[in-house]
């Protein structure tokens, strides 16, 4: 999957370096950080793709009015503000800058349990007022106090580092890090029903995910002690706001240090106007340092996605992963063939299974982009034929996906009479495995060393519902992508799979004269055939066709059993 960024557009403060970058690169940038929901919907045509921070959200009218978008940059951390699901599904990548702006945000988390255990933020206000309130601001020690930390990642232990400095005991927790890891920089893991009584102060670095919403709440706040301290420089709604506003009126909360709100801005400054907290609008990551960084970060990881040589930072795009490399790419093409082809064969099949095994060392690690690039080529055939029928049966799950995908009015019966080879290009590698699997179709994907006769190849294996199989072999031989077998049935000099072809079964065999004189009739100028061994009372062909596909294959459907049309 070769990915063109032709023209990208930023719509949130992201530093000029970003612009620069891609600049320099070829790629033509738009800024416009002014733009109303409704102007975005009716500009982000014209992109492949756009830039944001959290201010602009991008939901799935976006993604979907977004006809060219190929990736969303988020230069940041969090991801919440883009719809990765509707991204995944619309086939468009979302990257993010996973540590550009973490020393910042460690920062100003320190910054805010500073400035609670010495109530900063009112004793500052109450200067500016004219007032020399020396009492009334009595502060506490942070030396031999407790500091927990929910979700022990980058920026967690950052924050662990540099609070020990002021003699604190660090615990905390966090399901992916374990223990071990944690006190290789002094800090003991503990189960969270450990922690809140042992807590002096609480801070979360966690994501917003359902595991983590309202984790401190009335039930949690209750089993802390009387007192505790709590920081949120993560995401609005991991602290309930209702639930900490009960917790600092009775007294069992004693400060709260906020940096991000469920609602940003906020509607409601309840909580923010609160005495006893100290409140920032979001400015965790608001550094020259970190907003040079991740405008860099993101402008470069663009750059390099487009020249192949990284995906750094995507979190939606799995089956890319070792799919970027010029070697790979035939691999992918030969991927993306057979799925065609065996979409087009296995019409009255009712897909379920497609075991995808690889031979041969340089597919070792293949797995993920074949097995996505085979699904490509099978959900793209959707509309190839020579008119007359989806070649996949379609079926309660998969008929909406398909019908919303390939553009075909689900309240039809497929295709128009007479309707030629489509293909839909909306597939590709980044939403195909997510909408198969919505299709109810198990994908698997087997290394199985050497092949018997050391060709280096795919076998992908279509099971329907029934248990039936149909299999395919093939190779790739520098760029071209090559057919071995079908169902078994061998070509003794490989088929070469690309542009206009036509592919027939026979049972029993016919004679190549016939099929040739047929295809002329119909239309057709052959410019090479392969047919495979008679195996199984059947062959197969593949014939390259050097002129326009015929508009029927009427004659050389009466001398062969199916024959098809199609562009590989
Ligand atoms: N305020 C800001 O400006 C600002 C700046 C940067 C990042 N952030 C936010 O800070 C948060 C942390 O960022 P990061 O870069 O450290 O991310 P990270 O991915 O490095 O760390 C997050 C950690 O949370 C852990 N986690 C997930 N579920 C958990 C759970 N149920 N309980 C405990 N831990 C759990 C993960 O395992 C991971 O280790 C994110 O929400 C990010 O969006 C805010
Ligand atoms: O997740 C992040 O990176 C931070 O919340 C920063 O958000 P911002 O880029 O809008 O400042």
């Amino acid at each position: 999957m070769v990915i063109q960024l032709r023209k990208v557009l930023i719509s949130d403060e992201v530093d000029q370096k970003c612009v620069e970058i891609l600049q320099k690169n070829g790629i033509e940038v738009t800024k416009n950080t002014k733009l109303s929901k409704d102007e975005l919907l009716r500009i982000i045509p014209e992109y492949d793709g756009l830039i944001v921070r959290s201010a602009t959200k991008v939901t799935s009218d976006v993604i979907e009015a977004g006809k060219n978008l190929k990736i969303i940059g988020r230069a940041g951390t969090g991801v919440d503000n883009i719809d990765a699901e509707a991204a995944t599904k619309n086939g468009v990548i979302v990257m993010n800058t996973p540590g550009g702006n973490t020393l910042s945000a460690a920062e100003h988390t320190c910054t805010l349990i500073i400035a609670l255990t010495r109530n900063l933020g009112a004793a500052s206000m109450s200067m500016k007022e004219g007032k020399w309130d020396r009492k009334k601001f009595m502060g506490s020690e942070l030396y031999g106090k407790t500091l927990a930390i929910i979700g022990l990642g980058r920026i967690g232990k950052e924050v662990a580092l540099r609070m020990q400095a002021f003699g604190m005991k660090t615990i905390g927790f966090d399901p992916l890090v374990k223990p071990e890891e944690c006190a290789a920089w002094d800090t003991e893991w503990l189960s969270l029903d450990d922690i809140w009584p042992q807590a002096d102060y609480i801070t979360v670095h966690t994501p917003l995910i359902p595991q983590t919403k309202h984790l401190l709440n009335d039930t949690t706040f209750a089993k802390c002690k009387k007192g505790v301290r709590v920081v949120n420089c993560a995401r609005g709604g991991i602290i309930e706001e209702a639930a900490l506003l009960r917790a600092l009126e009775s007294g069992q909360c004693a400060g709260a240090g906020l940096d991000v709100f469920v609602e940003e801005p906020p509607k409601d400054y309840t909580l923010a106007k609160h005495p006893n907290v100290v409140a920032t609008p979001h400015l965790g990551a608001s550094t020259v340092e970190a907003q040079t960084r991740v405008a860099e970060d993101i402008a470069q990881q663009f750059v390099d996605l487009v020249q192949g040589k990284s995906l750094f930072g995507a979190i939606n795009a799995h089956a890319l992963t070792n799919a970027l490399s010029p070697d790979t790419q035939p691999w992918v093409h030969l991927g993306e063939k057979l799925g065609m082809l065996g979409s087009l064969l296995t019409k009255t099949l009712s897909l379920c299974n497609v075991e995808v095994m690889l031979y041969g060392p340089t597919l070792q690690n293949a797995g993920a982009f074949m097995t996505a690039s085979v699904m490509v080529g099978y959900l793209r055939t959707t509309r190839v034929d020579n008119g007359d029928l989806l070649p996949h049966a379609p079926n309660m799950i998969n008929s909406p996906v398909l019908s919303k995908h390939a553009g075909i009015n689900p309240n039809s019966n497929g295709l128009d009479q007479g309707e030629r080879a489509v293909a839909t290009s909306q597939f590709n590698l980044v939403n195909a495995p997510v909408l198969a699997n919505e299709m109810g179709i198990v994908t698997t994907a087997t290394y199985k060393g050497e092949a018997e006769d050391n060709i280096p190849s795919v076998t992908v294996a279509l099971q329907g519902a029934g248990g039936e199989i149909f299999q395919l072999r093939g190779t790739v031989a520098g760029k071209n992508t090559l057919l071995l077998s079908l169902q078994g049935n061998c070509f003794s000099i490989p088929a070469s799979l690309g542009g206009n072809t036509l592919v027939y079964r026979t049972i029993g065999s016919a004679p190549i004269s016939d099929i040739l004189a047929a295809i002329t009739k119909d239309g057709g100028e052959v410019s090479a055939l392969s047919m495979s061994s008679l195996c199984k009372n059947q062959t197969f062909g593949i014939v390259n066709v050097a002129s326009n596909l015929p508009s029927t294959l009427k004659n050389l459907s009466e001398v062969v059993s199916n024959a098809y049309s199609c562009v590989l």
